[in-house]
């Protein structure tokens, strides 16, 4: 079951709400997320007392991001075991939530195989459930590394593409705090850009249909401070033939073991106006982002959303409203196309940062090499 706290205001800088928290009332356990659904509008948490409630808001996009599904499907885990639910089944519907993000399926594995190993060692349920909130735990204060390393990572790279900074960077989507336990990912490096003085303008895309980049990078920009100016998707191409871009940071859902990039759809076109115009065109992803099971783009599931996403538009629901209104932008019955990510092939990516630095150019080789060094350190 999901309720809701009291919401706080959002002019409230610079403390944002977490996007998730793990909380003990008396009741018992409980997983509070930040409802996404609702920004900028108000900063609503949305209380997860069980795995259905959670995975409810992972498919209407309460909580959503690759690293923070990651974070939340590992807590989710604890969730159901601290509960006393049926830990495999939890594990499996949470798994199965979103196809594309490979860092869901990769924090529920997490969780799900520290709780075996606590309970094969104690054979004690209440042991066992401790074993998945410590990894739980352990997995979002290593996505808050990870975010610091990238920032770092990421400006270095900025820096030495673009001497001179005084950067214009255009990003696409949400990829900062609201989707880690840290800055983010590419946001995180713009971010680190601003704090360094050497960010002239964040281009935000708004980012159809759900406009994640208009109602949550935008929001986020403006609770940092920084200098932001938001377009849309479409307005792209302008700019960049204006040359008032310097470059692209985005993030990612997966990345093929070839290096392909699965992103917020619209990432692939802006990759393609980057090649075009010589503008760098970087992507900023954890390695818990790689998946080398999946051998190249083609193979990656591409979520398709349903079509009332592009042939209406949500007012934002706010407190007090009975339901947030749907207003028909084409005639009843339109069918729309409605994919969430694009695949970008790796020889249109400039860079990929990870927490291990800039891996330049992106190829199949430096991903295994990638790989080699982290999943063992990460996993188990
Ligand atoms: C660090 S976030 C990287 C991606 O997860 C992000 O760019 C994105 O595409 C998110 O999509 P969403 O459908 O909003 O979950």
């Amino acid at each position: 079951m999901a309720d809701q706290h009291a919401p706080s205001p959002v002019d409230a800088p610079p403390s944002m709400v977490p996007a998730l928290r793990w909380d003990e009332p008396p009741e018992g356990p409980v997983l509070v997320l930040l409802d996404q659904t609702r920004l900028p509008v108000e900063e609503v948490e949305l209380v997860c007392t069980d795995v259905p409630a959670l995975v409810g808001a992972i498919r209407t996009l309460a909580v959503r991001g690759a690293p923070l599904l990651g974070i939340a499907g590992a807590y989710g885990v604890a969730l159901a075991a601290a509960r006393g639910f049926d830990v495999d089944d939890a594990a499996q519907s949470l798994a199965g939530a979103r196809p594309t993000a490979v860092n869901l399926g990769y924090g529920v594995r997490r969780a799900l195989e520290a709780y075996r190993r606590a309970l094969d060692a104690s054979g004690d349920l209440a042991s066992a459930a401790a074993g998945a909130l410590a990894e739980a735990r352990r997995l979002h204060r290593e996505d808050a590394e990870g975010s610091a390393a990238m920032g770092a990572a990421g400006l270095a790279l900025l820096d030495e593409l673009l001497p001179g900074g005084n950067h214009r960077i255009l990003t696409h989507c949400n990829t900062g705090a609201l989707v880690s336990g840290g800055d983010g990912t590419a946001f995180a490096v713009a971010l680190a850009a601003h704090r360094a003085g050497r960010l002239r303008r964040l281009w935000v895309d708004e980012t159809r249909p759900l406009l994640q980049g208009a109602r949550l990078t935008a929001y986020e920009a403006a609770r940092n401070g920084m200098a932001y100016t938001l377009l849309t998707d479409s307005a792209a191409g302008s700019l960049f033939a204006a040359g008032e871009v310097d470059a692209v940071l985005i993030g990612a859902d997966r990345i093929a073991a070839d290096g392909s990039v699965a992103n917020k759809v619209g990432s692939y076109p802006l990759a393609v106006l980057a090649r075009y115009h010589h503008v760098p065109f970087v992507v900023v992803a954890p390695t818990t982002t790689i998946d080398p099971d999946t051998a190249d783009g083609a193979s990656i599931e591409v979520e398709q959303r349903p079509g009332q996403e592009v042939t209406e538009v949500m007012a934002p629901q706010t407190a007090g409203a009975e339901v947030g209104g749907a207003l028909p932008v084409a005639p009843l019955g339109t069918q729309a196309y409605n994919p969430a990510f694009d695949i970008t092939p790796p020889e249109l990516v400039t860079a990929l940062v990870t927490e291990h630095g800039a891996l330049s150019p992106v190829t199949g080789s430096g991903i295994a090499d990638l790989c080699a060094r982290s999943r063992p350190a990460t996993i188990g």
